[in-house]
């Protein structure tokens, strides 16, 4: 994995900074001072319950959960709009509703002899939630791969913006406003969950090393940023309470929110949700429909895989359904459900249909 340029030259260990070897012992940043501290300290955020971690705790003793008051830490977070309007920067988003933000064209996916995605085309419009289902092995994630550069198209082009993103680096995929989260949840888990974010906030700052390591006036507004951001973003997903907490110890659907933060942090123009309702009950689910339709609401656009039929139905503005790694259908969830080719996919053609 390439880690984010701040990562390099820190060690996260046990939610503790530790200067990496790239910096060494010349920085005269203080080993053992967390990153959540150091992040405080810069933006003047004073918080008066402690973040406990369990390594400061003597033997035996046991690590209490500190819920914080956001409206303490940052008065203006208690105002959704303003929580709306730091998390959502670029509101003119909305003049384009509509318009094509990513296109698929003629996407061929090959492993060897197994055609993965078969020449697939569709486009994925701006402020829409466009949901990709199929069955399994249908070839949704392979399509997700492709357009965030984890697999390179056989053939075909994927274009984001107007401008192809074939053979564009990952992190370059994600300056250029595509975010992911994954089926298997991939949090920095010792870290609090507002380091994970300011960890995605990364993506979009620009000061060089040097800046970093002579905190120039530019690092350290990026620094705020990076504060106020991920707070706004925990906040916005519903856990701005737990921005002390460390990631591991957050309960699983906080975790997924968690993760639907950090990818937010990075100011995508595409939000990919990889099956972020697995292992979700009916409840956990309901606010997930809810969380995504605020997302969509917010000027961002989302694409969706999920296999939970119920959610996919009820949030989706179209859906694209996959079975082979080819396109069988696309339209809203009325014009899906009600195609033969897709309710043969999913419950199987009646042997009187093909006699
Ligand atoms: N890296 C790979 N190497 C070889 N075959 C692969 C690879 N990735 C995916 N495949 C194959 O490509 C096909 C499509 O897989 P993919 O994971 O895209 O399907 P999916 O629709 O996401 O399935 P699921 O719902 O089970 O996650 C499957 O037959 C799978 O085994």
């Amino acid at each position: 994995m390439r880690l984010p340029r701040w990562m390099r030259y820190f060690s996260p260990r046990r939610g503790r900074l530790v200067p990496g070897p790239e910096l060494g012992a010349r920085s005269g940043i203080k080993a053992g001072e967390s990153q959540l501290e150091q992040v405080r300290g810069v933006a003047g955020y004073h918080q008066s319950q402690a973040d406990i971690r369990e390594e400061d705790l003597p033997d035996g003793e046991v690590a209490e959960a500190v819920e914080i008051d956001i409206e303490e830490i940052v008065p203006k977070l208690a105002d959704p709009t303003v929580v709306a309007e730091i998390v959502a920067p670029e509101r003119d988003v909305h003049a384009h509703v509509g318009e094509p933000l990513l296109s698929m064209n003629n996407v061929t996916v090959k492993f060897g002899g197994l055609t993965a995605l078969d020449d697939v085309t569709f486009d994925i419009k701006r402020g829409e939630i466009l949901g990709l289902i199929g069955p399994n092995g249908a070839g949704k994630t392979t399509a997700f791969n492709a357009m965030t550069g984890v697999y390179r198209p056989t053939s075909g082009d994927v274009v984001l913006d107007g401008r192809s993103v074939v053979g564009a680096k990952r992190n370059e995929i994600t300056r250029r406003g595509i975010a992911r989260t994954f089926q298997n949840i991939r949090l920095f888990s010792d870290m609090t969950a507002l380091e994970n974010v300011a960890v995605g906030t990364d993506a979009r700052h620009k000061t060089s090393v040097p800046g970093a390591l002579f905190r120039t006036k530019r690092h350290r507004a990026e620094e705020r940023d990076a504060i106020d951001r991920g707070m706004a973003l925990l906040e916005f997903v519903g856990i701005g309470a737990r921005a002390t907490h460390q990631a591991r110890n957050l309960p699983y659907g906080d975790q997924r929110r968690l993760e639907i933060a950090r990818a937010l942090a990075t100011e995508p123009k595409l939000l990919c949700l990889d099956e972020p309702a697995a292992g979700f009950n009916p409840a956990e689910k309901a606010e997930l429909m809810g969380l995504i339709r605020k997302i969509r609401d917010d000027g961002y656009t989302v694409l969706l895989i999920e296999h939970d039929m119920r959610l996919v139905m009820g949030v989706c503005d179209r859906i694209v359904v996959l079975e082979f790694g080819r396109k069988i259908a696309e339209g809203t969830p009325a014009e899906v459900a009600a195609d033969p080719a897709v309710v043969a996919a999913y419950l199987g053609v009646p042997d009187d249909a093909t006699s």
